[in-house]
């Protein structure tokens, strides 16, 4: 098997649990946060730089990698994991959600999805089979199947359409994915209505996937909504199987998708937000590049240990963002990537311990989400 989850532990009050995920690439840790390098390099950092902040499992895309510099050229390199100098563990996302916000640059057909490329307008087709040859060129660990992630809100024959034509795309990915040390997760739809998740997740669990993606989730629903559809789905997922809860999130989705015993999380935020000279702290979302801070001489975050809070003052970080000196969004992502990580540790710690709700309530005692 070319990827498989162990638990070692289920947290006594909650759904969450400690795992070890085995991979070509290594074995990580369970809860996961993995930081996304969308053009096959989290932005603005070096790959020991990133094993320094904690990540340990990288995503990147097929969309974005078979528009520049293309798959093949990766493939020519030796593969993802030399082009880009990761030895760790890969994960590469189809492409479904970038198509899909496309918006009126792309049409959906039963064959596949035709777009026009951001980048110089070209026209392209994406078919199951076409990405299952992108995604084995570009040799990543883990390999998504092709989905269509429906918008929220949308009506409940749009999200059945959208359901059935993931699990017929999931039926031939499965079909022409061949690469034996490259695990093919399936990406359970349904937006949000508890009947579709069921027959989403049921009819892709019939197809036995290594592991499974919970999409069409953090699309501007309100989090209580995807905590619902979590409490309905996820105890209908297989006990050992790794649960990757697909663009999530913000700490506070973090915590309470491990609660719900989700496995695996991806997002941009944590370097999204950096690049906008915001940063995540104990007590919230502090932006740094703010004038408040101009004579501020503390470290972003008193209680954080990472390079940039052990040698650098708010100060020094906003004059440089300000002056659009490259170093101000390295030290923000660094110290937003150690931070998420550190949450991801602390969050492991609590599970050992069987104190996961205890640790949720003290961490929003001090954190308010902007
Ligand atoms: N196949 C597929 N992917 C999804 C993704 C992309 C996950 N990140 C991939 C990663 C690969 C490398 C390039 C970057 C993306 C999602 N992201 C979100 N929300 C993000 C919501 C969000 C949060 C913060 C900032 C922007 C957007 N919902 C998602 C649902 C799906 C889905 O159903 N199917
Ligand atoms: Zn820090």
């Amino acid at each position: 098997m070319a990827v498989k989850i162990i638990i070692d532990k289920e947290e006594k009050h909650t759904r969450a649990r400690l795992g070890r995920l085995s991979t070509p690439h290594g074995e990580v840790e369970t809860p996961i946060f993995m930081p996304v390098g969308t053009q096959a390099t989290v932005k603005t950092m070096t790959p020991e730089e990133v094993k320094d902040t904690g990540g340990r499992l990288i995503l990147s895309n097929t969309y974005h990698l078979y528009l520049r510099p293309g798959h093949e050229l990766v493939k020519e390199a030796g593969g993802l994991h030399r082009f880009m100098n990761w030895n760790g563990p890969i994960l590469t996302d189809s492409g479904g959600f970038q198509v899909f916000s496309l918006g009126p640059l792309r049409t959906i057909t039963e064959e596949g999805v035709t777009f026009r490329s951001h980048i110089d307008g070209s026209k392209h087709l994406f078919t199951p089979e076409k990405v299952m040859e992108i995604e084995q060129a570009l040799g990543a660990d883990i390999a998504m199947a092709f989905d269509e992630c429906a918008p929220y809100p949308c009506d409940k024959e749009y999200a059945v359409a959208a359901l059935e034509r993931t699990t017929r795309w999931a039926e031939r990915c499965k079909a022409s994915h061949q690469r034996k040390d490259q695990a093919l997760f399936g990406i359970i739809q349904g937006g949000v209505f508890k009947d579709l998740r069921e027959r989403s997740a049921r009819e892709l669990m019939e197809m036995d996937f290594p592991g499974y993606g919970i999409g069409g989730l953090s699309v501007g629903e309100p989090k209580e909504i995807m905590y619902e559809v979590l409490d309905h789905l996820v105890p209908l997922m297989p006990r050992d199987k790794p649960r990757y809860l697909m663009g999530v999130g913000s700490p506070d989705c973090l915590i309470e998708g491990v609660i719900r015993g989700v496995d695996m999380f991806d997002c941009v935020l944590p370097t999204r937000i950096a690049r906008n000279g915001a940063v995540f702290t104990h007590r919230g979302r502090l932006t740094v590049r703010n004038a408040e801070f101009a004579r501020d001489f503390r470290p972003m975050d008193e209680q954080c240990d990472c390079y940039a809070c052990r040698n650098y003052s708010r100060a020094y970080i906003r004059h440089l963002i300000k002056s659009e000196e490259i170093l101000g969004i390295r030290l923000t992502t660094i110290h937003n990537l150690h931070f998420i990580q550190n949450l991801m540790k602390k969050i492991k710690e609590a599970i050992r311990e069987d104190k996961l709700l205890e640790y949720r309530d003290e961490f929003y005692k001090q954190y308010n989400e902007g």
